[in-house]
């Protein structure tokens, strides 16, 4: 126990030494070096403060010199823990794969056959082990997960992400519609029950750090009354709601014409109580100004997913449109319409986006690499209503943070001795990989190096 600090104020301290790189409300990037941060026994940040400080603090929390972890300057630095606010565990088989095909295609030939394995409960063991440890060890403390119809299956991922660690939304699929694929779908009553027996007995579980999302799959795939039954329940019990959005140009097509009175896509998921504060949508690609607008007096939030926008040819997300119209913006992977599973993937995706699109039009205003990064920590807690408890270094939030070094054996980058820490940082977020990421805590705990097998 480093400093001795009674139970009663949190259990044993643990204090870090060096460099934090986080963002804030109003600074996309800030480099607080060098500077000593507690996190108490409950996973909380106590105190960050100046070095300067070390001596009144060290009386104050009762830790001596020697129980400090001092990173190595320059070479080592905390960003906050990644957020994925999109990404389908179910779907991982898959991923780095099949995808030559356009969304709907794509979902009926690759996608749901896939998920249906997921029937089985040791291949969703199996596979939902595996996704858990590749999106932790690249850095995601948070991820807001879609598995698959499979009530028991679901529970399998809750039960998985509880063992290793990692903090989490799980939703498990809803849809009552497939025409093409029609093995691959519930009865309306059993997706409702079922939906709420995932709720009733993950609560039971009692895991503290994982949640449930209510998710209907997207329109096509839900019956008008699925969605009616779906918003009446979130209304009822306050529940977070995660599905797609205006994904591809053919799928709003198909959209229009199955709602012919639906103003637009975002109407028919509002009309069915579906749009609310604690909702995320992936995608949002051909949303319109007055769609956005309704997103911003909702507080519903979007998960830009730009590997998988360009993946499966969906189209460019202007992020900073949404941002001009004031909606809370995350970045997703959306494992496996995107390739990667790693957060600095989606940081470089959008920004390849912002550039594309500042090609387009003469005076773009593209979004900086720390308004990107922005959006992969603090956004993602914005969009998923965490934004009180992570996303950056704040006393009162959980220490969810990554221990990122630029000196591992076989880095994938080059540090130069006149490289100042931002350019450092900004290498790390173009080159880095889990090689570089030595450490991962979440709520203060250390989960990477893995806790389980
Ligand atoms: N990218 C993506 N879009 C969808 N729309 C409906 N289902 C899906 C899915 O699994 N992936
Ligand atoms: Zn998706």
């Amino acid at each position: 126990m480093a400093g001795g600090v009674p139970a009663a104020l949190g259990g044993s301290l643990r204090v870090f030494k060096g460099t934090f790189i986080h963002s804030t409300d109003t600074s996309p990037l800030e480099i607080l070096e060098p500077c000593i941060l507690g996190v108490n026994g409950l996973g909380k940040i106590v105190f960050i403060e100046t070095v300067d400080k070390e001596q009144e603090l060290s009386e104050k929390w009762h830790f001596k010199r020697e129980n400090i972890r001092e990173l190595q300057p320059r070479a080592e630095f905390f960003i906050p823990g990644l957020i994925d606010t999109h990404i389908h565990a179910s779907q991982y088989p898959n991923m780095g794969a099949c995808m030559d095909l356009p969304l709907l295609e794509w979902l009926v030939k690759y996608t749901f056959p896939v998920e249906a394995k997921f029937k089985d409960l040791k291949f969703a063991e199996d596979t939902y082990s595996k996704v858990v440890r590749r999106t932790l060890r690249n850095g995601t403390t948070t991820a807001c997960y879609f598995a698959t119809i499979h009530t028991d299956s679901s529970l399998k991922l809750c039960e998985v992400v509880d063992r290793l660690g990692q903090r989490a939304f799980v939703g498990k699929v809803c849809m009552d519609l497939n025409e093409l694929f029609p093995e691959y779908k519930e009865l309306l009553s059993e997706s409702v029950n079922e939906t709420e027996r995932f709720i009733a007995e993950l609560a039971g579980r009692e895991y503290p750090l994982v949640k449930p999302i209510v998710t209907p799959r997207f329109v096509l795939s839900c019956s008008a009354e699925l969605m009616q039954r779906l918003g009446t329940f979130v209304t009822h019990n306050n529940l977070h709601i995660q599905s797609h959005i205006s994904e591809s140009r053919k799928e709003v097509e198909v959209v229009k014409k199955t709602f012919p009175t639906c103003k637009n896509y975002s109407d028919i998921y509002n009309r069915h109580g579906l749009l609310t504060d604690k909702t995320i949508m992936a995608h949002g690609v051909y949303l319109s100004d007055q769609e956005l607008e309704l997103f911003r007096k909702k507080g519903a939030a979007i998960s830009h997913c730009p590997n998988s926008n360009f993946s499966l040819c969906s189209g460019l997300f202007d992020a900073r449109n949404a941002l001009n119209h004031k909606v809370i913006i995350g970045l997703g992977t959306d494992v496996s319409g995107g390739y990667s599973p790693s957060m600095l993937n989606a940081v470089r995706s959008a920004i390849d986006v912002t550039k594309i699109l500042s090609l387009r039009s003469s005076n773009y205003e593209k979004l900086s690499y720390q308004e990107v990064f922005r959006l992969a920590t603090l956004g993602g807690s914005k969009a998923l209503g965490l934004d009180k408890l992570i996303g950056n270094f704040e006393v009162g939030k959980d220490f969810d943070a990554v221990l990122v070094k630029t000196n591992v054996p076989d880095s994938p980058f080059d540090v130069f001795p006149d490289d100042p820490q931002k350019d450092i940082f900004q290498k790390f977020l173009f080159l880095g990989d889990d090689r570089n990421m030595i450490e991962v805590y979440v709520a203060g705990r250390k989960v990477v190096p893995f806790l389980a097998p």
